[in-house]
């Protein structure tokens, strides 16, 4: 038998597509959308419309029955950490600061995180115990292309080691200790590449989203064998957006189509050299893209994160969410 590695002694065996059931309690989409409190949905078509990533078919529906019953729990979520946060310092004799209530949205790329994500915080700044909610997405903390280049990762984009990890964990840990003004940096998927001198600021918001492709990952394994922090420790409820890996596929070169028709034909875009493509061209191009890169960053880093977030939301090939996952407490 191959020596075992240390770090293996930790490790629970699951094949890499099994589904954990056992901590989750599983709905279906309409005992889920029984479950929305109110009637009244704070938002209109116009505004959906704008929150919609491209190619996302998100409906006024979608949000009535999916997303309105996810701010609710997570409402409860927030006012249940704030009471547990009183009761801490009471118990310590101090008086600590409330820190902001944070939430990772994590999944493939292509599957609609972003959708998700600026739903979730206009339904949750629709609540007036919590109405400052911010949104950063983790692309900002991708090295630049220069730095990718020079570590061999400009085919690895969005591989957990694209990313500058210490920095977005100490902007996290920032966030969690209650600073009063955290900022990240920008990237512009236009450009392709992190905006130089541009940063957005965090000012202790109520809640915070953290979305990205890898924020459910855990902490790596240090030279010395022991577990460092990862960004996950610092969230207070996470979301794990799932769905066929051959249906965010098939988004994904759609998308790449109307891409083609829209950002690609900008002058500024680092993918002009697509814009003139046919369709069976742009077809091929926006497969051997997913295949080289994104699929492969699906089944390794992403998927295998699928079971360490609060909630999973599984989509069907229409980008219906089909079930609910809501991990036991
Ligand atoms: N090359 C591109 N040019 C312009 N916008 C893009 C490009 N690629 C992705 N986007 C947009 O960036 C956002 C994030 O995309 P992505 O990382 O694939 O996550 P998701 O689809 O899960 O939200 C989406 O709103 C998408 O429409
Ligand atoms: C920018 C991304 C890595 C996503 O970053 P995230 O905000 O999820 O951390 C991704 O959307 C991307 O552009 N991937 C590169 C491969 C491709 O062009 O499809």
């Amino acid at each position: 038998m191959p020596a075992r590695r240390r770090a293996d002694y930790y490790c629970f065996p699951m094949p890499p597509d099994a589904q954990l059931l056992g901590p989750f309690v599983e709905l279906s989409r309409a005992d889920w959308a029984n479950l929305a409190e109110t009637t009244a949905l704070p938002l209109d078509a116009a505004t959906l419309e704008k929150l919609r990533g491209l190619s996302d078919p998100t409906s006024l529906t979608d949000v009535r029955e999916v997303y309105l019953p996810l701010s609710a729990l997570l409402s409860r979520y927030v006012r249940i950490t704030r009471e547990l946060h009183q009761s801490t310092n009471a118990f310590l004799g101090r008086a600590t600061t409330r820190t902001p209530f944070v939430i990772g949205i994590a999944g493939s790329v292509a599957v609609g995180k972003s959708t998700t994500a600026r739903l979730l915080r206009e339904l949750l700044a629709a609540w007036p115990e919590h109405p400052r909610v911010e949104l950063i997405t983790t692309d900002g903390f991708l090295f630049p292309n220069a730095e990718l280049d020079r570590r061999g990762l400009m085919h690895r984009k969005g591989f957990p080691e694209s990313y500058d990890r210490r920095a977005l964990l100490k902007f996290v840990m920032d966030v969690k200790s209650g600073d009063e003004e955290v900022s990240a940096p920008v990237y512009s998927h236009l450009v392709y590449d992190i905006v130089p001198d541009v940063s957005v600021a965090v000012r202790r918001p109520d809640i915070l989203i953290v979305e990205g492709l890898n924020v459910l990952q855990p902490a790596r394994i240090r030279l010395d064998g022991r577990a460092g922090l990862a960004v996950s420790d610092f969230f207070d409820f996470s979301v794990y957006v799932d769905a066929a890996a051959d249906d965010i596929r098939d988004w994904y070169v759609s998308r790449f189509l109307s891409l083609r028709d829209t950002a690609f034909r900008d002058p500024r875009s680092y993918f002009t050299r697509y814009a003139d493509l046919t369709h069976d061209q742009a077809v091929t191009q926006a497969e051997q893209l997913w295949d080289t890169i994104n699929g492969p960053n699906l089944d390794r880093n992403i998927l295998p994160t699928r079971d360490r977030a609060t909630a999973i939301l599984r989509k069907d090939r229409e980008h219906h969410v089909q079930w609910v996952r809501i991990r036991k407490v």
